[in-house]
């Protein structure tokens, strides 16, 4: 079975993430079949907006850390790169539903995203430091004008994981909603969406983002630390020593 599902409903596509022996790790596949289901939802105009939701009570854990190991080199072509460089590009607007762990690459999307829901047991961490890796995703910059200089470097510099509540009051999620309504509300709202003029949506979210030039230019610096950093002792003895765990 495919550890990234598809489903289009009613203009919305919806993608999950669905490995859950590795809590919904993503691997270089699902790095490529997600793009690829963006990319492909793009370009058709039946597709009005996107929506981000895990299974098996949980968002992701992020990046597969065995891969960390195994691929350390970072170019323009690796899955993981043009990921983030295609959701810096969608044009059409995307949803996520967050329930249970929502780490590293897992909170750094809910950042390019337009609407964020997450239930009570969602729980939020950006662990870069604590692997000694750094951000990624323009989330050097955009968390601290999300949140605040200070709140930011809490998040990133201690790398503690936090709660639904805290991310509703740092205004990185929208709502709350209980835990059994979280998809159908979700959706619901990502239809809502796909029910409005699609030139105007889309204009609407462009001009909203007149930072995308700085968020790509900040992308790039973070990646050239990133590789750096995967190459080094300090990293690689963090990511050995969670998976001995
Ligand atoms: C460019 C992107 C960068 C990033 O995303 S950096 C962030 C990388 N991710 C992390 O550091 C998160 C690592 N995972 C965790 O902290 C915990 O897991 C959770 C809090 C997500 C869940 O904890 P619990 O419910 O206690 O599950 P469990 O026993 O730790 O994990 C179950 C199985 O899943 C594997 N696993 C979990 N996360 C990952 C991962 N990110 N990469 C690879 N494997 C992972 C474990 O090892 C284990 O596997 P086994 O049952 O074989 O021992």
């Amino acid at each position: 079975m495919s550890h990234i599902q598809v489903q289009d409903d009613q203009g919305v596509r919806i993608i999950s993430f669905n490995r859950p022996d590795k809590r919904n790790a993503f691997d270089l596949n699902m790095y490529k079949q997600l793009t690829e289901y963006l990319i492909e939802g793009e370009a058709d105009n039946d597709i009005r907006a996107f929506m981000l939701y895990g299974k098996n009570n949980c968002f992701t854990s992020g990046n597969d850390i065995a891969d960390f190991l195994k691929n350390s080199d970072l170019g323009p072509n690796h899955p993981a790169v043009r990921f983030l460089f295609c959701l810096l590009e969608l044009k059409k607007p995307l949803v996520a539903a967050v329930s249970g762990a929502a780490v590293g690459i897992g909170t750094t999307v809910l950042l390019h995203c337009d609407l964020v829901y997450a239930d009570s047991t969602a729980k939020f961490q950006l662990p870069f430091v604590n692997l000694a890796l750094v951000p990624e995703a323009g989330a050097s910059l955009l968390l601290p004008e999300l949140v605040g200089y200070q709140k930011a470097a809490e998040l990133l510099l201690l790398g503690e994981s936090f709660n639904a509540q805290t991310a509703h009051r740092l205004n990185m999620i929208n709502e709350i909603v209980a835990d059994e309504e979280l998809f159908s509300y979700a959706l619901s709202q990502a239809k809502k969406l796909a029910n409005q003029p699609p030139q105007a949506l889309q204009i609407t979210r462009q001009l909203m983002r007149p930072h995308k030039n700085r968020v790509q230019h900040q992308m790039h610096q973070e990646l050239e630390q990133f590789s750096a950093r995967l190459k080094s002792d300090e990293a690689k003895s963090r990511f050995q020593a969670f998976l001995k765990k």
